[in-house]
């Protein structure tokens, strides 16, 4: 079976309110992206990479990254689009034989083997599933006038990280169908399985540490998760 990670590099980064995209921050000497590709690199449940990054970003990507760091598995650099869903569309468009794609936010440096173990388990027995955590805090949906409209059972509320991993044809097909409509709702690849997907996805263990870098602060935390781990 042929597992392709297809690596999310081309937002903007506008919460981070930085001159350089968040995923070219350097943290402890390296750039953000750079952590989630080398777990990728390195894991043997993985054969192929490919980059989604903005057509600007491509010639960076390949020299200051790919060719530094020696990632072998990058196989292909695509031009991601102005939305997360239209970049994860472009790097679907881009993966060739792929049995199970792993879907990852090049934002999130700290996935592991062991997530990408436990994804890989989980979508060959139901063909969907996302890394997530249960949450530490009560939520509450709002009302349009910002007042509280309802508290879910948090033992119900998961955070939702990635690797957001589905078998190829199952999740090529829900973005086909989703691109018929308004997507301006979507933020992460489940939900299009939700919709159109016909099959429940599953719920895996990923880590509180898998932070997003997306404001300012997110960087002090990688830093000293880096050092923790070191
Ligand atoms: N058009 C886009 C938007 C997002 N991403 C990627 O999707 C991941 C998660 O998105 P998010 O944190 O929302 O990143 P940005 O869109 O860059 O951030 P912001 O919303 O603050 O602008 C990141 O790795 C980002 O590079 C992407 O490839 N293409
Ligand atoms: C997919 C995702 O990482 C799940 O948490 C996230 O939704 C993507 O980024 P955004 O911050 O929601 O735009």
């Amino acid at each position: 079976m042929k597992c392709t990670a297809i690596v999310l590099a081309a937002g903007q980064g506008k919460r981070m309110n930085s001159n350089i995209q968040k995923q070219f921050l350097m943290i402890k000497g390296k750039p953000v992206l750079y952590y989630s590709l080398a777990v990728f690199e390195q894991s043997p449940e993985i054969e192929e990479i490919v980059l989604v990054t903005g057509k600007d970003c491509i010639e960076y990507c390949k020299k200051e990254i790919i060719d530094l760091y020696g990632f072998q598995k990058v196989k292909k650099i695509a031009a991601g689009g102005r939305e997360r869903y239209d970049s994860v569309y472009a790097g679907l468009c881009a993966c060739e034989d792929c049995d199970y794609v792993f879907i990852h936010d090049g934002a999130r440096p700290f996935v592991t083997e062991a997530m990408i173990k436990r994804t890989k388990e989980a979508v060959e027995k139901y063909d969907a599933c996302i890394a997530g955590m249960p949450s530490k805090d009560t939520v509450k949906l709002a009302d349009e006038n910002g007042m509280v409209a309802n508290t879910p059972k948090r033992s119900q509320v998961w955070t939702i990280q990635t690797p957001q991993v589905f078998s190829y044809s199952l999740i090529r097909e829900a973005h086909e169908k989703a691109r018929q409509y308004d997507m301006k709702e979507i933020t992460d690849d489940s939900m299009l399985v939700e919709r159109y997907g016909k099959v429940p996805v599953c719920l895996v263990e990923g880590a509180y540490e898998n932070l997003k870098i997306t404001t300012p602060e997110d960087i002090l935390v990688a830093e000293k998760i880096l050092e923790k781990n070191s």
